[in-house]
């Protein structure tokens, strides 16, 4: 397994879907020049999704070639969909920009946080109920889909108590405010540790 250098941060974004996390975890990326490390999945691709920018969009014969190879640090089987992170792609990324994010469910989350200890920072993105609903539907998710998504809600609620930093995304600037506070000191003081 790959050992992460002293100023290396591992940052994952995780919470329900339609919570907001891939929004904030992008501005925030852009924002504090943070790279993300991208999952393969054999879902099809949303109409605002873009190959090699949201995902990658692979195969299920492909994935599972992958998987059998050892290629995946961890991966999920979500709403009939296989999901993973390639250890490789941790580690290129980590090598040429020192810290990454993630946007993973909690299983995922709670792997990486073994793996790396301290390293890994989870940030629990949440609001109430009813606006994911809205948000799902407004993307113009159908009925069906949300109702698959939603089934694992209270399940990735609970999650919350294992999360170092809990955000209530119900205000997209306030959010984007807290977070980027939060994310600066844990920069801040990975580079004074290399003093
Ligand atoms: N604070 C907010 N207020 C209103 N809409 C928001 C807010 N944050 C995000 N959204 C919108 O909600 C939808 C879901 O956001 P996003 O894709 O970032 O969520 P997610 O948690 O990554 O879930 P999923 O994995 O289902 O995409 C998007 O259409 C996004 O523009
Ligand atoms: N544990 C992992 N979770 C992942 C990975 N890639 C995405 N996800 C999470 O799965 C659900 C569904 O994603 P969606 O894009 O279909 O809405 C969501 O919670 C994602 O964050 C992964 O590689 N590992």
């Amino acid at each position: 397994m790959y050992e992460l250098k002293d100023k290396e941060l591992i940052f994952v974004f995780t919470g329900p879907n339609g919570a907001g996390r891939k929004t904030v975890a992008d501005m925030a990326g852009l924002t504090l020049n943070i790279k993300q490390v991208l999952s393969y999945t054999t879902r099809t691709r949303r109409a605002n999704e873009v190959e090699a920018e949201d995902y990658f969009f692979i195969t299920k014969a492909d994935f599972d070639v992958a998987h059998e190879q050892g290629q995946f640090i961890e991966i999920i089987e979500f709403a009939g969909n296989s999901y993973g992170i390639k250890s490789e792609d941790i580690e290129s990324q980590l090598e040429a920009s020192g810290c990454i994010y993630l946007i993973l469910n909690r299983e995922g989350a709670n792997i990486l946080k073994k793996l790396y200890g301290d390293k890994v920072i989870r940030i629990f993105i949440y609001a109430d109920r009813d606006e994911l609903i809205k948000r799902q539907q407004e993307r113009g998710d159908s009925p069906e889909q949300i109702a698959r998504y939603m089934n694992d809600f209270e399940k990735e609620s609970a999650n919350r108590e294992e999360c170092e930093h809990l955000y209530d995304n119900s205000d997209l600037s306030h959010t984007m405010y807290d977070i980027t506070k939060t994310l600066e000191k844990y920069l801040d003081r990975s580079l004074q540790d290399l003093d």
